[in-house]
């Protein structure tokens, strides 16, 4: 039996954002000015206060290192930043207190740029990227953590700090701008491995039992260095760290959420550390170290965090069988914890929020508070005996199984419909006939358009919300909406755009739109779930078999073509971004799902040519988002969801212009599934860094259209003609003018009319250049 051991029943981290988004108000009424550093401090006391309380309440003991303080102001690798006092040269003129320095480093200022955000592993989280260079200044800063465990013992909570570890926060930092060349943020591992032990120790000089040591890097594919070689630095740092003696330093709790750590279990467990923690939902246990003993041996000294609770889903976990998965490892004589697969900043807080919520559905779903008290129940039966919590996995079973049985959880319809899909229906008609048949649409070179939305007004949200509430009738919300479009398409045509949008004023968001419309979906009331800083989501919960029952956006795109001589491009967000950014069910593999929604989407395509509409672009934001962390697992979700968006669009007939629109990550890696999406036209985010992605495609002989981003749609900036110009330029040199489009980085829902109208001006103008420059040329 270890030495040091964590209670029995643990979680690696708890949403921070507060039930009612108490963080987000009282940070955005800090920045606003309209209260004082000390009333933020404040409101996030309680905010803590009540979280641990909760956490005890609902079954975690409240002593030996079990709760997490996973409390963030803004993002957990900011706090790393701080932490490690890694604040980058261009912010060493700030001053102030480190909460004005990590505010800065988050949004920056009028004099400094922020930090570069990204998405935080397969997660639609996003963090604060860190710069290093060879001069970045390291040193401890364990205030924040040291305060925060005095705190909670003054309510007599024992707590355990949390902190990114050091080899993901290296390997998800970037080369800052003065680094020099072949610099990579990982050479300074040895200087950052010295922070960490410093910080160790004055945690544990603060009275910390446990830290949590957060190591997601291990499970990824998809860094700059192989995974073979995270684990080699991973046993490196911990064999250091772990020299330390305990009590010199507090236990180390060291995990690998996000994905499958089996191959490497038995290596982390043989590590000084007293606990390791692996994510058996996405991951697996590792069957032959655990046959022949190698697991039980490596773990001799050391517990075994099983992660059987889903952190990423909503779904009540099947209690029968996360225990048994548990008891695997404690039969085989290994110290054995239950926990969570990963935080559960994943998820939104309390299912017994959602009063609105059809109760049947309620009964099958577990946020994160229902979350803890399975991790509770499961450690009970752990310690007790599965006799102890037989009526609770009775219960689930009976619940489960209720799931599987309920109306529109399977119909018959639908799956037939599913399974009678054939390879033809994923295709469409060759590439040179689709454009002889595409001709008659008119469409010069370099073709301006826009990505989608126009900027949502505060008359539009309000027009939106009164609807929402029944203040305004059907009549009025359709002639508010119908004024709106008339409106943008007024303004498109005086701009001199050459393929319009509708402008997308009856979306409150891309994917919920259609998950209200769509049969199979449910929207909670509550369920917030942060995406960055104070920024939340809401996303849809899809349930059942999935199907249209009405059109969806005919009724306003067809009304936007009428107004207009000039094409308008129907407007659809992709199956795989729907799925991206909902919670899905968990009862059958994402690929039947993506069919469904597919279909649906197909149907929506042909009603929207049969009302007159040529150009349809189906949106696919997220396309990259969902691709796997392990490489094992790329090519087969590459298969599925490129299959799925061209089941949705492949029923279009050739004079039909398919268009599709990526944004939000680097997506030059997984070029030949852009390619193969079969889109007619492909825009992409690519002004922010300068046209990259042009290169790819041109190596890769990319023979449709595509539209890189020319005007970076992130800041009110006005690009000017010139600026514009000189993009249009870098990617004509690689790109022959009939491929190319000219479009904005992203929909404009976030700007203001000024700015939007400023920068499109420009954009035509800097087309018109360059179009003449080639006349001339
Ligand atoms: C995040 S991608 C957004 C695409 C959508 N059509 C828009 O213009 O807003
Ligand atoms: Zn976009």
């Amino acid at each position: 039996m270890p030495a040091h051991t964590l209670p029995t029943a643990t979680i690696l981290g708890y949403p921070r954002i507060g039930r009612r988004r108490e963080l987000k108000r009282a940070v955005e009424s800090y920045w606003r000015g309209a209260s004082d550093e000390a009333e933020l401090r404040a409101t996030a006391k309680d905010l803590r206060a009540a979280t641990l309380a909760r956490l005890v309440e609902l079954g975690l003991p409240a002593e030996g290192g079990a709760i997490p303080d996973s409390f963030s102001f803004y993002d957990q690798v900011l706090d790393a930043t701080l932490a490690l006092g890694a604040i980058p040269e261009r912010f060493a003129d700030i001053s102030g207190s480190d909460l004005v320095t990590y505010f800065a480093l988050a949004r920056g200022d009028r004099d400094h740029q922020p930090l570069e955000m990204t998405k935080w592993f397969d997660t639609n989280y996003h963090y604060s990227v860190p710069e290093i260079d060879e001069r970045t200044p390291f040193g401890a800063n364990a205030s924040a953590l040291v305060e925060r465990l005095a705190e909670a013992a003054d309510q007599g909570i024992e707590t355990r700090p949390v902190l990114v570890g050091p080899v993901t926060y290296l390997l998800l930092a970037k080369a800052s701008d003065e680094a020099g060349e072949g610099f990579r943020p990982i050479d300074r591992l040895a200087d950052v491995v010295a922070v960490y032990a410093e910080l160790l120790r004055a945690l544990a000089a603060a009275g910390a039992q446990w830290v949590q040591i957060d190591e997601p890097a291990l499970v990824s594919d998809s860094l700059s260095v192989s995974r073979e070689e995270t684990l080699a630095l991973v046993e490196r740092v911990y064999a250091e760290l772990g020299a330390i003696p305990v009590g010199e330093r507090p236990a180390i709790l060291l995990t690998a959420p996000y994905g499958d750590s089996s191959a490497a279990l038995a290596r982390l467990g043989a590590l000084p550390v007293e606990a390791v923690q692996a994510d058996l939902v996405r991951g697996s246990l590792p069957e032959d170290a655990l046959a022949s003993g190698a697991l039980a041996e490596a773990f001799a000294d050391t517990q075994l965090v099983a992660g059987v609770v889903d952190g990423r889903n909503i779904w009540r976990t099947d209690l029968r069988a996360a225990f048994a998965t548990a008891e695997r490892l404690k039969n085989a004589g290994i110290a054995t914890v239950i926990g969570t697969s990963n935080n559960l900043q994943h998820v939104p807080h309390d299912v017994a929020d959602e009063t609105k919520l059809d109760a049947r559905l309620r009964s099958w779903l577990a946020f994160a508070d229902q979350k803890v008290a399975q991790v509770a129940t499961l450690a009970r039966g752990l310690s007790e005996g599965a006799a102890a919590i037989e009526p609770e996995l009775a219960e689930t079973e009976r619940i489960l199984a209720d799931r599987a049985a309920a109306p529109g959880v399977r119909i018959d319809g639908i799956r037939s419909r599913v399974d009678a899909v054939t390879a033809e229906d994923r295709n469409r008609a060759a590439e040179g006939d689709r454009r002889d048949a595409q001709r008659g649409l008119g469409i010069p070179e370099l073709a301006t358009t826009t990505i989608g939305s126009f900027p949502q007004t505060a008359e539009i949200r309000k027009a939106r919300a009164a609807h929402g509430k029944g203040e305004i009738d059907e009549e009025t919300y359709e002639g508010f909406l119908r004024a709106e479009i008339e409106r943008v398409i007024r303004l498109q045509e005086e701009i001199g755009l050459d393929v319009l949008v509708h402008g997308e004023a009856e979306r409150n968001d891309m994917v919920q739109y259609f998950a209200e419309l769509l049969d199979g979906f449910a929207v909670t009331e509550h369920g917030w779930v942060q995406s960055y800083g104070t920024r939340a989501t809401r996303p849809s919960i899809l349930w059942g078999d999935v199907s249209r029952p009405n059109p969806m956006t005919v009724r306003w795109s067809s009304y936007a073509q009428s107004l207009t001589e000039r094409p308008v491009k129907g407007m659809l967000t992709g199956p795989v971004t729907i799925l991206a950014w909902s919670f899905v069910r968990d009862d059958q593999p994402l690929s039947d799902t993506a069919s469904q929604v597919a279909l649906a989407l197909r149907d929506e395509i042909d009603d929207l040519v049969d009302a007159g509409i040529s150009i349809v672009q189906v949106d696919e934001p997220a396309l990259r988002e969902l691709l796997p962390l392990d490489r094992d697992r790329q090519a087969a979700y590459l298969d599925w969801s490129v299959g799925a968006f061209r089941l949705a669009t492949a029923g279009a007939a050739p004079g039909v212009q398919i268009h599709t629109h990526l944004c939000y990550s680097e997506f030059g890696e997984i070029i030949d599934a852009v390619d193969g999406l079969d889109a007619d036209v492909t825009s992409i985010e690519a002004a922010r860094s300068r046209m990259d992605v042009v290169e790819p495609l041109g190596d890769h002989g990319y023979s449709r259209g595509i539209g890189p981003g020319v005007y970076d749609i992130h800041s009110p900036r006005i690009p000017s003609v010139e600026e514009q110009a000189e993009l249009i330029r870098i990617a004509a040199a690689r790109i022959p003018g009939e491929q190319l489009w000219v479009n904005p980085d992203c929909g404009l829902k976030t700007r203001g009319y000024d700015e939007t109208v400023a920068s499109l001006k420009n954009l035509v103008s800097a087309a018109q250049t360059v179009r003449e420059a080639a006349v001339r040329a």
